[in-house]
């Protein structure tokens, strides 16, 4: 189907959110009113802007407060009507949105309203254009799309239809019962069909809308199952975002227009408008890739943590180090951003590699380059929107490109591994792109997204939420901090599972390594919560390791000093599911209180 975009919900100028919309791959837009008061270019010239990048003008909006009012009232508002109708002609748009009105003077009285938006109609028409009347959540008498319809039914003029509204309708309720009305509607007085999702929020309907709308699939609403009904109609009109949202409205518009369409791919896909290439879900990490402008500390780490150097890359400065099935690689090569140790890439263990590219592309993935070097093997790769780069790996498939080929073995001495694999890679997002990764992720990779859960950091709300594949050997924890210039929200850190988590905190320090000292009062309090016995609890409070308990088992874990953007997790999870949240904002201020003591 056709997909379009309010200019509403893109940050810029009308002329950059066109362009953006149009790059993204939009068909059409819908232009905001104000977008185009705002503007300098003629709606001559705007309409010329949009067909010289291939976009039609689907919608003009919104037309407010229009019916249901003393006559003398409604003459004006036709007066008013008539020029918007004109400024349509010279857009090349050819329906207009009217909302229910919020106004004082309307007065409860569908007949009233029915009369007077057939009489808004007439004048419509004289301009080639239709109106859709769309029925606000909050609009003073008519608030519900049943109710919307019933008016445009009475008033029975061709020119008059009904605009829905997902966040309208679903912000009501989403019961089956709630959309079963949708059916009554004929699919060609569906004049327009606008998609948002929304955070399932307690609030006023009104705010939550102006401010907390998200892309279809980032928020709680069932958007597919309305869709699917408004399809069931016959509906033909275009699939078009309209998502008044804060963040997006001070994000850059070319990003947030590709999160916007890869939505509606998404939703197409799930109600069966298109078939993109299947996900092909990773089952595993083949490694996760360090570069750093200075790699002894790194080394001293890795080394302390019970990691040997066992290979190196045949052309580039890139080392392996493996301790069980947890590879790391260590880039120092001259390519690697200077801004110190970072997790710059990812590689992910795939049924099918080039299958995952495919359906990676399909969904606006920025692909990379397949090669690095003319020497390397050929891998599938995309980028994640923070950057990360995905390798789509076949460690070990002798049919299929290695990148394991690429490393020469070097002589090492194998220590007894304390670390079996890698357990989950966390990544901080930039701030303004934490919902699109979670689509992203889900959508591209096909990782179920767990709940977002908020942690308190001592400057900041946190908030995290983990994707995973079913059985756990993919988990990638998305963070996103409130305060975007704090380091600590801006760390990294790959978690390392390990059978014996004292065990493996012993054997670092030994070695030389530094874990992060939590405070004795965490201690109390696991005391107080846990039934632990004493000499347990007396050596997690040595080393710092944390606990916690789910219904499925319990969790152990410690971390290490933060080496440039990075740092370490040893954790033992013996069925647990979770990621220790419950401990988060405790190890948080601490890092903030070792801050300074860090190098790389
Ligand atoms: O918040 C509003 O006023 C508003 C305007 C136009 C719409 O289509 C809508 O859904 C909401
Ligand atoms: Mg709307």
């Amino acid at each position: 189907m056709r997909t379009s975009i309010a200019t509403v919900s893109l940050s810029g100028s009308l002329t950059e959110k066109l362009t953006a919309a149009s790059r993204a791959g939009f068909d059409g837009v819908e232009i905001f009113e104000n977008d185009l008061l705002a503007s300098p270019l003629t709606p001559e010239e705007i309409r010329a802007r949009c067909a010289d990048l291939g976009l039609t003008i689907d919608l003009y909006q919104p037309m407010r407060d229009v019916e249901a009012v003393p006559d003398d009232v409604f003459d004006r508002n036709l007066r008013r009507a008539r020029h918007k109708f004109d400024l349509m002609r010279r857009l090349g748009a050819d329906t207009v949105l009217v909302c229910s009105s919020v106004a004082p003077q309307a007065v409860d009285d569908d007949a009233l309203a029915a009369g007077q938006l057939s009489r808004l109609a007439d004048a419509a028409e004289e301009f080639g254009v239709r109106v859709a009347y769309e029925a606000l959540a909050w609009g003073r008498h008519v608030s519900t799309y049943d109710h919307a319809w019933r008016i445009v039914e009475a008033a029975g003029h061709p020119a008059l239809g009904t605009c829905l509204d997902s966040f309208h309708i679903l912000s009501r309720g989403s019961e089956p019962k709630d959309l079963e009305g949708i059916a009554d509607i004929p699919g060609e007085k569906i004049f327009f069909l606008q998609l948002a999702d929304a955070p399932l929020l307690a609030m006023d309907v009104l705010q939550w809308s102006r401010h907390y709308r998200c892309f279809p699939g980032q928020g709680g609403f069932d958007v597919s199952g309305l869709v699917r009904h408004v399809l069931h109609t016959g509906y033909s009109g275009p699939l078009s975002l309209e998502v008044f949202n804060d963040v997006f409205r001070q994000s850059e518009a070319a990003p947030t227009a590709v999160d916007a369409h890869r939505s509606l791919l998404v939703l197409q896909e799930t109600v069966g408008l298109a078939t993109p290439p299947a996900p092909v879900v990773p089952t595993g990490v083949a490694f996760a890739e360090l570069v750093t402008p200075d790699a002894d500390p790194v080394a001293a780490l890795l080394g302390a943590l019970g990691f040997a150097r066992s290979a190196r890359h045949r052309s580039k400065p890139v080392d392996l180090w493996q301790q069980g099935e947890a590879r790391l690689l260590v880039n120092t090569g001259p390519a690697v951003r200077r801004d110190g140790t970072q997790l710059a890439a990812i590689g992910l263990e795939s049924p099918d590699p080039a299958g995952a590219a495919r359906r990676a592309e399909a969904l606006l993935a920025p692909v990379l380059p397949r090669r690095r070097a003319a020497e390397d093997a050929p891998l599938d790769a995309v980028a994640a929107p923070d950057g990360t780069e995905l390798f789509f790996c076949a460690t070990d498939r002798t049919e299929l490109p290695n990148w394991r080929t690429d490393f020469e073995d070097v002589e090492h001495t194998e220590q007894a591994p304390g670390v079996t694999r890698i357990d989950h890679l966390a990544l901080t997002q930039p701030w303004h792109h934490f919902d699109e990764a979670t689509l992203f992720h889900r959508s591209v990779l096909g990782l179920d997204a767990q709940d977002s859960v908020d942690v308190a950091d001592p400057y900041g709300l946190m908030r995290s939420r983990a994707v995973t594949n079913a059985d756990g050997s993919v988990r990638i924890a998305l963070t996103v901090g409130a305060a975007p210039t704090d380091d600590t929200v801006h760390a990294q850190h790959i978690a390392l599972a390990t059978g014996d988590v004292v065990a493996a905190a012993r054997r670092f320090r030994a070695a030389g390594g530094l874990l992060l000292p939590i405070p004795a009062n965490y201690y109390d309090d696991l005391a107080a919560r846990f039934e632990l016995t004493d000499s347990e609890l007396e050596t997690y409070r040595e080393l710092g390791i944390l606990y916690d308990r789910d219904a499925h088992g319990e969790f152990r874990h410690c971390y290490t000093r933060t080496v440039g953007r990075v740092f370490f997790e040893l954790v033992q999870r013996d069925g647990y599911r979770g990621y220790g949240a419950q401990n988060a904002p405790v190890r948080l201020a601490a890092q903030h209180s070792v801050k300074g003591l860090t190098g790389g």
